[in-house]
Formats: C-alpha cells, structure tokens, sequence
C-alpha cells in the first residue's frame, strides 16, 4: 500500500509542474504580453491553433470567422498569441493605406511569409523581408510590368482572348457536353504570362482536354502546405530536407510542379548563354531584365546588382504562380456573375455592341472607358479577390495606433481584402454583383469604394503584376461578351460554388466546377 502511495507521489509531482508550467504560459499570454489591451477570443489570444484549425482542417475558411469575431470583440481583434487583425473602423481605408503604403515601415511577417520559400528553396519576390533588398529586385522587374510594356503587347493578349471564344465556338459547348470554362479561363491566364514572361507560350488553350490544368492544380495542391508550415515553422526544413522524388511520393502533384520548375531552370540557363554570347532576343523576357537589367534601372552610384540564378529562377517562377489562379477565378467570377443575371448580360453586351459593332477596333483604352464592363471586372475582383485573406506585417519599433487601439512594436497585424471589400457600409448589400455600384452616387461615396477596392493591396508591395491582370480582365471578359450572347451556366452550379477559402490566393471550393454551354437564345 505504502509503495502504491509513493508511486502516485511520484507521479503526481511530474504531472503539477507541467501544470504550472502551462498555467504559468497561459497566464503569461493572456495577461502579461504586450497585446494583452487587446480584446479577442481566450484560445485564440494562447495560440496559433485556432488559425491552424481554420486553415487546415476547415480548408482555408478563417477569412469567414474573422469578421464574426470583429462582430463580438470590435474593429480590432487579437487572434493568436502575438497578431491582431483589423476591420472596419469609420477609417478603414485611411488604416489600410498606413499599414500597406509606399515606403511603410510595417515590414511582412516572415512567420507567414518564409514557409512560401519552401516549394522553390529560395526567396522570391514576394516573400523578401528587408525594404532595401526588395526595393532592388521590384525595380528590376517593375519596368517589365509598367504600363507601357503591358499595352506594348496588348496584341498578344487579345490574339489568347479569341482563341478562347474560338475554342468555345469550336467545342460542342451543349447540355450534353458542357464546356470547362474555369481550365479554360486559366489556360489563358497560363498562356499570356508565359508568353509575356519567357516569350515563350506553354500552349495551354490548344490542349483542348485538359487545358493544362494540372499546374493551377499543382499550385493548389503546394499551397495547402503553407498553413501547416506557418503554424508549425520547425516542419520547414523537415519539408525541405526530404528529396524532390520523396515529395513526389507524399505529393503526387509535385510531379508535375517540379517539371514546370525544370522548364524555368533552363529557360535561365539558355538565357545566361544567349547572353553570354551575345545573341540579340527578339523579344527581352523578364529573365533578361533579371539578369541584364536595362540600362537607367539603376542609379546606386556604383551599385549594380548581380542576381544568382537561384533568384532569377525564384523571381520567374513567382510570376507565373501569381498571375495564373489570381487572374483565372476573377474571370470565372466576372462569367459567373454575368451568365447568372440576364439583365447584366444584355447589359454588357449591348455596351460592347454599341461602342464597337464590328468588333474589330477593340483596344484597351477604349475599353477602360466602357462603365458598364468596367463595373462588372471591379465587381468580380470585389466579390473574388484573388488575394483575398489576411497580409500580415510586423509592428515597426515605437509601436502604432490603429482603430484607436494601440500595438505593440514587434507584434503582428493584418487586414484583408475580404473584409474591405464586404464593408456593408461602403458598399451596401455587400453580397450582391452590382456593376452599376462603381458609378452611382455621390462623388464621396464612389471615391470611398475606390479606396476600399484593395484586391491589388497597396504601396510598394502591392501587386506587380496589376497591369497586365487588368490587360487580361478587360480583354477577356470583353471578347467572350462581345461574342456569344447565349452562353448559360451548366447545371445547379451556383453561388455556394462560388464561396471563397483562402490558402493565401483565393480559391473555390471545388463541389462543383463552373462549365458553360450555348442556349441558341440571347440572354433577354
Ligand atoms: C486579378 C489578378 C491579381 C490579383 C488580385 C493579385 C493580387 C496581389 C496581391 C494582393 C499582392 C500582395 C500580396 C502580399 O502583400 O502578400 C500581389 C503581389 C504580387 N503579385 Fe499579384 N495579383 C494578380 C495578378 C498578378 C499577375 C498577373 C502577376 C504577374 C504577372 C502577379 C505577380 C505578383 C507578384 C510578383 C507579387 C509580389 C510583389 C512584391 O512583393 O513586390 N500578380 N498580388
């Protein structure tokens, strides 16, 4: 007896300390951290685990719990340990535009950010911390996406758009037969970014059965990592010590994903010798600006940046991924959204008809004038932004006062264009497709829509990639509509399909997939 006594003794004092232990760092985290004056969810103030939870298990569906705890805990809310989140404030966009500016001292998180490393081992774009550093290499690539670059190739964007409504004349298109629109939307997405990126175009609209839509799928399927490496950091050289064929064996999908590696690898190399030999391209890529800047690019004195080819491989790479599921479920959404409300479509139509009854004269600038189709593309990006979850960054050193609450230096905070874009405020019946809502009403009230419209954020981080996605939207949406006045959606697909969840690009769910098909009757 007396020994079964002195065993549960034993026992007991491990299982006290680890009590103490815990109860001593909850304590700490709850009451004596430094965003202790901020008011959110007892769980969720601890630990990562509830955002884990909603990223992993529900599937990237945080964005639609965290304006449900804005409802209870107010415009800003702690949800984890070290990171707030903010909402609608009677300033939000004035906030947005502190945290997310040219030149903000709010840097990116690399909590969030480095485990995106991980697919290419390497840092891209996107995901370097320091302000000088990425201040050199945007300035490398900046000019290769400015606006007089993106119009000088506007030929090429238009010649993808019509062999999408070519191959949609050509498909049977039928109720029998309905045609993949969302592999074909990123096809073309695929096809300008490659030929507009390597001059050389992968060819994915003229795959007429799969559209190539194994790599926005391989994208998907790396991407589902991320939040298991943002909760878990100490996977992330786990991830990357197991060898490309072991991955293969855990993640089919990186077959494929490291053979469109393989594919910018040499397309580096083969550069690096033209170069090297002094062979004139027809056209500079984005991997000669890499390697051989412009001249004028750089005014540093004596500064002149040499990239490795790891970065100049990152950095090609990273526009690809970008600009493909961003810009295809923005399309999808504009086609969805149209085909679902006759009076949109005819209305659409009847503008493109109106303004160029041949057809022939379409051109960008002509477009951007067309107020009906410019409602319909700032709706899609609105209802479906393509980054639309939360950008975290770190509190620069001082601290800072947002929505009246003020945060620690060295903490984390973030908004979301989900949450901009639903202000019920700003953009009354926030749920509802209202292309009109971009031109009616007083000048204050379109400007502040303007201003809360952030699918691109802002600043010098914002999206490079912004004029030719644009170039890509109007012309797309331009010449399906201008087109085929009796395209339908196929079957019960409809807007529960719709609904967005968030790996860091957005993305549907996936029950159903949006396919279209030709009635023979025009819309009204
Ligand atoms: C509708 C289409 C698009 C949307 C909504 C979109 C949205 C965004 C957003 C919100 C960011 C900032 C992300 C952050 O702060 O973490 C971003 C960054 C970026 N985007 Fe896009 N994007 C689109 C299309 C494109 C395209 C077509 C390209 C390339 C051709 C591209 C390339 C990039 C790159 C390289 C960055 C990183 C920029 C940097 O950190 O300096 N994007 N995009």
């Amino acid at each position: 007896m007396a020994f079964i006594q002195v065993s549960i003794i034993n026992l007991l004092w491990p299982l006290a300390a680890i009590v103490f232990f815990t109860g001593s760092i909850i304590i700490r985290r709850r009451y004596f951290h430094p965003l202790s004056n901020v008011p959110g969810p007892f769980l969720w103030s601890i630990s990562t685990l509830p955002i884990w939870y909603h990223q992993v298990v529900r599937g990237g569906r945080l964005l639609h719990v965290l304006p449900e705890l804005h409802k209870i805990y107010g415009p800003v809310v702690r949800i984890s340990t070290n990171e707030t989140h903010i909402s609608s404030s009677t300033d939000t966009a004035s906030d947005y535009e502190q945290i997310y500016k040219v030149g903000s001292k709010f840097l990116k998180d690399p909590a969030f950010y480095k485990p995106m490393e991980a697919p290419v081992a390497t840092p891209i774009l996107l995901t370097i911390l320091s302000l000088d550093e990425h201040r050199l290499r945007r300035k490398m690539i900046t000019p290769f996406f400015s606006r007089q670059s993106v119009l000088d190739v506007e030929d090429m964007v238009w010649q993808k758009a019509h062999k999408l409504c070519d191959t949609i004349e050509a498909a049977p298109c039928s109720r029998e037969h309905p045609f993949p629109a969302y592999k074909a939307v990123r096809a073309v997405a695929i096809d300008v970014i490659t030929e507009y990126a390597y001059a050389k175009c992968w060819d994915y609209l003229d795959d007429g059965k799969d559209f190539g839509n194994w790599y926005p799928e391989a994208i998907r399927s790396v991407q589902t990592m991320f939040p298991w490496l943002q909760a878990f950091p100490v996977l992330i050289p786990l991830f990357q010590g197991i060898p490309d064929w072991g991955k293969v064996v855990l993640f089919p999908a990186f077959k494929r994903w490291n053979d469109s590696l393989l594919a910018v690898c040499l397309a580096v190399k083969e550069v690096r010798r033209e170069l090297a030999a002094s062979i004139k391209p027809p056209r500079r890529t984005i991997i000669h600006d890499l390697i051989d800047p412009p001249a004028g690019t750089f005014d540093h004195g004596k500064m002149r940046v040499q990239l490795s080819d790891a970065a100049v491989f990152a950095d090609a790479v990273n526009v690809t991924g970008a600009g493909t599921e961003t810009t295809g479920a923005t399309k999808e959404r504009a086609m969805f959204e149209v085909m679902s409300n006759p009076l949109a479509y005819q209305t659409l139509t009847k503008e493109l008809r109106d303004a160029f009854p041949d057809g022939k004269d379409m051109c960008l600038t002509r477009l951007e004038k067309l107020p009906y189709l410019t409602g319909v593309i700032k709706e899609a990006l609105r209802l479906n932004p393509g980054v639309p979850g939360r950008l975290p960054r770190v509190v620069p050193s001082g601290g800072s006062e947002l929505c009246g609450v003020r945060l620690a230096p060295g903490s984390v905070t973030s908004m979301s264009a989900w949450d901009m874009h639903r202000s019920a405020e700003v953009f009354p019946n926030p749920d509802l497709f209202d292309p009109n809502r971009w031109t009616l009403g007083s000048a204050d009230e379109i400007r502040a829509r303007e201003r809360h419209l952030v699918a691109f954020s802002r600043g010098s981080r914002g999206c490079v990639g912004q004029n030719l996605a644009m170039c890509e939207l109007y012309c797309t949406i331009a010449a399906v509509f201008h087109r085929f006045d009796d395209l339908a959606v196929y079957g019960d697909f409809g807007h529960e399909d719709m609904e967005m969840t968030e790996l860091v690009l957005g993305y549907h769910p996936q029950r159903r997939r949006f396919k279209i098909m030709r009635t023979g009757k025009a819309a009204l």
